[in-house]
């Protein structure tokens, strides 16, 4: 009975690993590698006691020009909610005092979003993926400082990198001083629009490429044909770019391959840990393949066409809406479409219901 289950494999993670992963730690050395940031660090406490505060506040100042979210509303007949009562000053209740935790910070985002253009943020780690539901695009594009606030304040990811980063380390307790000098950032990159099809995660082990996964969990025919060319595109960038310049030699980064397939793009960096999402992988797998040992080159893995419905629960689904649904809500034509296919579908299951029925009787 003693071996009956193998034991989970041990993936160690130390606090350094995880600080080489902070955004402001990696990107000055890959310039010109990896798309324009900028990143403001150190933030001041004032937003971080914003960010750490329960509810979704947002300001409403007139002084640096309109927000979408307000310029539309106005206290009319038609909207009487009780909350305008409590306002007499014409500014709206909501946002009188949260501009004023983090006055310096509001308006240098706003400068960076004149000279920027459309923007999205992460925090020191993580970026806030599983909030895109409340934004109206339902991506991470973000066109003005509240829709910035609006993801960092939805996001469980976000409330990770502030509370929970390091706990996974095992160094952590002999170096508790880390945790009191964590010094957070706020990273702002320029929107540019990415094919997810095209977004790799790589995995190294020990200066080693141990494995490539996919990283959006959708099928897409025209990836297979193309493995090879990505293999040898990442072989070179990882030996001759990364590895030099980065600190560790075991860790997991993020890429991007656009056409024409001759420049790879880094995207992030994430720990060798467990708490990395290992895609088409699992951890075990990972963490027992020895890169000396390789028999055969490392894997590309990807999404095949007949086990797309593994993955059709995705990350964060819980948090995510067909696309077809979220299309339609800007589009009076795509709902009545949606409307025709959701009652073609109704039909489709009640006639195949009421055949297993039928089939059901004759068994009987
Ligand atoms: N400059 C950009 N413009 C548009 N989209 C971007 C940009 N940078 C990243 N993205 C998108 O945001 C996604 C998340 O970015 P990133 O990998 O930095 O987040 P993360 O929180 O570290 O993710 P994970 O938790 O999986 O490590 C990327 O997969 C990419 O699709
Ligand atoms: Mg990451």
């Amino acid at each position: 009975m003693a071996n009956e289950y193998a034991e989970l494999s041990e993936v160690r993670v130390s606090v350094q690993q995880v600080r080489n992963c902070a955004f402001s730690q990696w990107y000055p050395k890959f310039a010109g590698h990896t798309p324009q940031a900028k990143i403001i660090r150190p933030l001041p406490d004032g937003f971080l006691e914003y960010l750490e505060q329960d509810g979704i506040k947002l300001p409403n100042d007139s002084q640096f020009g309109k927000s979408s979210y307000y310029a539309e509303i106005g206290n009319n007949e038609d909207n009487e909610y009780s909350d305008w009562e409590a306002s007499e000053d014409g500014e709206h209740p909501q946002g009188q005092d949260v501009v004023q935790l983090f006055p310096e910070l509001h308006k240098e985002l706003k400068d960076t979003f004149r000279e920027m253009g459309p923007l999205t943020p992460k925090l020191t780690w993580s970026s806030p993926k599983d909030a895109t539901w409340i934004l109206a695009n339902n991506t991470l594009k973000c066109t003005e400082v509240n829709d910035v606030y609006l993801l960092l304040k939805a996001s469980n990811y976000i409330t990770h990198d502030l509370d929970r980063a390091l706990t996974e380390c095992f160094d952590r307790s002999s170096t508790p001083e880390i945790d009191e000098h964590l010094q957070h950032e706020l990273v702002l990159r320029k929107w540019f629009d990415l094919n997810p099809a095209l977004e790799f995660r790589v995995f190294v082990k020990d200066s080693a490429i141990i494995g490539v996964s996919q990283r959006d969990l959708n099928y897409y025919d025209y990836l297979d044909p193309l493995s090879e060319t990505f293999k040898d595109l990442l072989d070179e960038f990882i030996e001759d770019i990364v590895l030099p310049k980065f600190p560790d030699s075991s860790f997991v980064c993020d890429v991007y391959i656009p056409r024409p397939f001759e420049k790879v793009w880094l995207i992030d960096f994430n720990p060798f840990a467990r708490k990395t999402d290992s895609l088409l992988f699992s951890w075990n797998e990972l963490a027992t393949i020895d890169p000396y040992k390789l028999e055969s080159d490392y894997e590309l893995r990807l999404v095949q066409e007949n086990n797309v419905a593994r993955f059709a629960s995705k990350e964060h689904s819980e948090n995510q809406v067909p696309k077809e649904v979220a299309d339609a809500i800007t589009n009076p034509k795509a709902i009545q479409e949606l409307a025709e296919k959701w009652g073609e579908l109704l039909k489709m299951q009640n006639a195949e219901d009421s055949s297993d029925d039928e089939s059901g009787e004759q068994n009987n």
